[in-house]
């Protein structure tokens, strides 16, 4: 974690398309900028291309066409073995979860932490914090195989802001849980948020989209990415116009 000043910026997309092997584009010229230590929702209908913006921002892909600059480095011109330096700067939140099944949940979050050498005092100390928060007190030593979606969820995001990355990239991250522990997420990703990680998150969820209203939010529709910069009007304040 090294965060930068405010302002920054942490990610640019210039005339980035993005296609599946011979298939038609999936995103077209998608060009934006996201400054350090801000936070986004990215919306848009199923299938719009919201997993696959965020495939492109984690390096899970290259684009077909375009410039993807990422912490300020472009990413055709950086080295392959450049690359792990550079995700391990990201915290993902995906929409599979993508938990090791051979570990408990603690080892799991504990991950990130490890790779970088850690003590293992403090590992045991914030790892269990952590998981309490997020409801999982009790199931610090499952398995994956044993906990329900939303328990798994909330495991798969413990994991990805426990290191406290530069950049937290979240898919649907609310998508099985209750109001209640989605708004307790909410707030874990906006302390996140306080501390300087710029946060972006893929979400159907409206209500959620509307009470924390950070702007400008990532749209995509028909392959277009456009930046909003304030929220639509709700349909009932167009009919009362
Ligand atoms: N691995 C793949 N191979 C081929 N086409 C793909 C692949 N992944 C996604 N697509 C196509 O790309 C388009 C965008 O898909 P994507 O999963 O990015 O949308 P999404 O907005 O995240 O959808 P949802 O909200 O349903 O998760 C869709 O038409 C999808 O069929």
């Amino acid at each position: 974690m090294r965060h930068r000043p405010r302002g920054e910026n942490i990610i640019r997309f210039d005339s980035v398309g993005l296609r599946y092997g011979l298939g038609p584009e999936v995103l077209q010229d998608v060009t934006f900028k996201l400054p350090a230590g801000s936070f986004h929702f990215l919306t848009g209908p199923s299938g719009a291309g919201k997993s696959s913006l965020l495939r492109l921002m984690y390096l899970g892909l290259r684009p077909t066409r375009g410039r993807v600059v990422l912490f300020d480095r472009d990413i055709a011109a950086t080295k392959r073995y450049e690359l792990p330096a550079l995700r391990r700067r990201i915290g993902v939140v995906f929409q599979d979860f993508r938990l090791l099944d051979h570990m408990t949940a603690l080892d799991n979050v504990a991950l990130p932490l490890r790779v970088r050498g850690v003590k293992e005092s403090e590992i045991r100390r914030h790892v269990p914090e952590l998981l309490s928060w997020v409801g999982l007190a009790d199931h610090l030593g499952a398995k994956p195989s044993t906990l329900s979606g939303g328990q798994k969820q909330r495991v798969a995001i413990a994991r990805a802001v426990i290191g406290r990355p530069d950049l937290l990239l979240a898919d649907e991250p609310t998508g099985n849980v209750d109001d209640h522990i989605a708004m307790r997420l909410m707030y874990l990703f906006e302390e996140l948020n306080k501390l300087g990680t710029t946060i972006v998150v893929a979400t159907h969820n409206e209500l959620l989209v509307q009470r924390f209203a950070h702007l400008p939010r990532l749209h995509i529709e028909h392959g277009m990415v456009t930046t909003l910069q304030q929220e639509p009007a709700a349909v009932d304040d167009l009919e009362a116009e």
